[in-house]
């Protein structure tokens, strides 16, 4: 370190700054301060916390934390209010520049220009004006080495303390990786190490990829481990550097209750490792653990590598509902085989993901999955969507002409969702392409062959559609194979598994958990949405439960809670409601609610919004269900 002081005090005289110089120590006016601070605002968001994780790690020692810009700018800081005076003299506050050539030699600066940690104590300092501080502080850099910010602990000299630096570099790399969790948010995301224990610590490393395997960037600890820079590798991919197949990884997080995976790393280090991708519509694929991580081994006996397993996507789908199981086993039964499947169920009960997970497990599962949905596409372009054109073939036509998606799924499978809406003049000629396995695009005197596995789905009852003249009778013969039916969420018997599933999938911690009471009130639920709406309710709910782990009736949104209280079902047995007096004789439903509301008052001395809470519904149905409180 002396020699890094060294060259850095021949670097302040060439700034041309002298020791017994009062430096510029005004900071930044409120706008461009503001100004500083939106610039760097996710460095901002993600520091902060750590920030204050620190500061209680060495509040009352006469210290205060800084964080700055990566040019030596203070942007926030945390202090010791009996050491803000003092620091107030030399400006340790937002705003003010502590760059080398602004201070000369200071921990924050010297770090800067060092590209490393440094600690700079008392007369190390270029300026004597700054003789009575050490100061500690560490370079955050991105995923790429640039560094973004400078963490510092700096306070009076008598109060150095020899593992500052320890907690600083710790905190640095904290923000790092938050950072690069926010970067890589939807990359297929590994945290690796050698001892098992260190997973999910400061000690990983962490390597993103994208969700076909190519490498993105690794966080500082997963650069050191693969022992590779940055650019050398660009060129790699999860398998040359991890020596597993990219699908051999999906595989294993299909399991029921994957552990950690043996990987051997390119150089010949064995580590194990624990990935995660999380995919835009909120649900993980790769965390296929419902429940927590296995304990890690000991680290003196690695478990032998298991031969990669082939899980089935559909079995992945499979949470414990006895309706659905025997869904999957029936599709399970015809994968390959030629017959088509038609799926039906209500909006959102999963028909397109069931559809997927079919096409995931049928031998043609190399091939393309292409899905069309017949509803929303307008029904003078549904013919073109699907059969393709030839050059020309009508006006606006491209250029080149389209090959339409049934030719797209050929060595695939085609999903044609809500068929039932297919318009009648189209139904005959998908028939023929069914039969005669050929397709002809508009304007084209050519037949092509083509060759795919047909699923279909709808939730119209398609017989009625035929009795309505809707629907053609030979084609729903052609489409029906095999006939399966998804059941609705209020029937399916997972639902605590399923809620689990979607919560794990949510944050990357995954440790949101559901109370028993807003649980009980999702069993009374009709659901109308299915699935769509479930997981749109539990990301807001996430997001209202923030940093509380578990997510209550509070958590949910009003007009979920009215849709509870307008079911009448809703209010019997769910813990947070008292039972309703004896119920009397004749009672109808509203007087027993009426009953409930009541009781709930007066066990909450009359206080609504505890009512309201108490009985998972918003205060404005207690208001319309008893007006004269308002
Ligand atoms: N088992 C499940 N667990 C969690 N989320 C699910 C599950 N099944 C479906 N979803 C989610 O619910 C949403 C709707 O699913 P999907 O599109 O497969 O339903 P659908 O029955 O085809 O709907 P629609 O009839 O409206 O087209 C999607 O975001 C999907 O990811």
């Amino acid at each position: 370190m002396a020699a890094a002081i060294a060259t850095s005090h021949r670097r302040s005289h060439e700034y041309g700054l002298y020791p017994g110089v009062h430096p510029d120590f005004a900071p930044l006016s409120g706008s461009d301060l503001s100004f500083l601070v939106e610039r760097n605002r996710i460095l901002h968001t993600h520091a902060v916390p750590a920030m204050e994780t620190l500061y209680q790690q060495i509040a009352n020692t006469h210290n205060m934390v800084l964080l700055t810009d990566a040019q030596g700018v203070i942007v926030h800081s945390l202090g010791d209010a009996d050491f803000l005076e003092k620091a107030n003299r030399v400006a340790l506050t937002a705003g003010v520049d502590w760059s080398e050539e602004s201070k000369g030699t200071n921990a924050i600066g010297t770090a800067i220009a060092e590209h490393a940690p440094a600690t700079v104590h008392a007369d190390q300092h270029f300026l004597a004006a700054n003789h009575f501080l050490t100061c500690s502080a560490a370079p955050i850099t991105d995923h790429g080495g640039n560094v973004v910010g400078v963490l510092d602990v700096s306070g009076d000299r008598r109060s150095f303390h020899k593992h500052t630096m320890a907690l600083v570099r710790m905190s640095a790399l904290m923000i790092e990786n938050q950072l690069f969790a926010a970067a890589f948010e939807n990359a297929i995301t590994l945290h690796f190490h050698a001892r098992p224990e260190f997973i999910g610590t400061l000690m990983a490393g962490i390597a993103s990829f994208t969700p076909g395997g190519r490498f993105l960037a690794a966080n500082r600890n997963g650069l050191f481990q693969l022992g590779l820079s940055c650019p050398a590798l660009q060129a790699h991919t999860f398998s040359s550097l991890f020596g597993l197949p990219l699908s051999a990884l999906y595989d294993h997080y299909r399991s029921a209750a994957p552990g950690l995976l043996d990987l051997n790393m390119h150089n010949g280090v064995r580590v194990r490792g624990r990935a995660e991708l999380r995919l835009t519509n909120g649900m993980h694929v790769l965390t296929g653990a419902f429940e927590p991580m296995p304990a890690a081994q000991p680290v003196a006996q690695p478990a032998p590598r298991p031969a990669p397993r082939r899980m089935s996507s559909l079995r992945y789908l499979n949470t414990g509902d006895a309706q659905l199981e025997q869904v999957i086993a029936k599709v399970g039964k015809v994968l390959g085989r030629d017959v088509p499947i038609l799926v039906m169920g209500e909006t959102g009960t999963g028909k397109e993901l069931l559809a997927q997970a079919i096409h995931n497990d049928s031998p043609r599962a190399a091939g393309p999955f292409v899905a069309v949905n017949c509803a929303s596409i307008p029904e003078t372009l549904i013919e073109s969507e699907l059969f393709g054109y030839e050059e020309g073939a009508f006006t606006g036509a491209r250029k080149k002409g389209a090959s339409g998606r049934l030719l797209q799924a050929n060595g695939g499978t085609l999903f044609l969702d809500e068929i039932g809406d297919m318009p009648y003049s189209l139904q005959a000629r998908l028939l023929r392409v069914l039969q005669e396995r050929m397709v002809t695009p508009l304007g084209s005197g050519k037949s092509i062959p083509v060759d795919m596995e047909l699923i279909c789905a709808t939730n119209h009852d398609l017989r009625k559609r035929i009795a309505d003249g809707l629907f053609r009778e030979d084609l729903y013969y052609r489409l029906n194979g095999l006939v399966v039916k998804l059941p609705p969420l209020r029937e399916r018997t997972d639902l605590e598994t399923v809620v689990r599933k979607i919560l794990v999938g949510e944050r990357e911690d995954g440790r949101h958990r559901i109370s028993d009471e807003v649980l009980a009130l999702f069993r009374r639920h009709r659901w109308p949405g299915n699935f769509r709406q479930l997981n749109n309710l539990l990301r807001t709910a996430v997001i209202m439960a923030g940093d509380e782990h578990e997510i209550g009736l509070r958590h949910m949104p009003d007009d979920f809670l009215d849709d509870i209280a307008d079911t009448p079902a809703a209010f019997a047995g769910t813990s947070a409601v008292p039972a309703p007096a004896a119920p009397v004789a004749g009672a109808n439903l509203e007087e027993l609610e009426l009953a409930a509301i009541l009781q709930a008052l007066a066990a909450n001395g009359g206080n609504i919004s505890a009512t309201a809470r108490a009985l998972g519904v918003s205060r404005n149905t207690i208001y319309r269900k008893l007006p004269h409180l308002r």
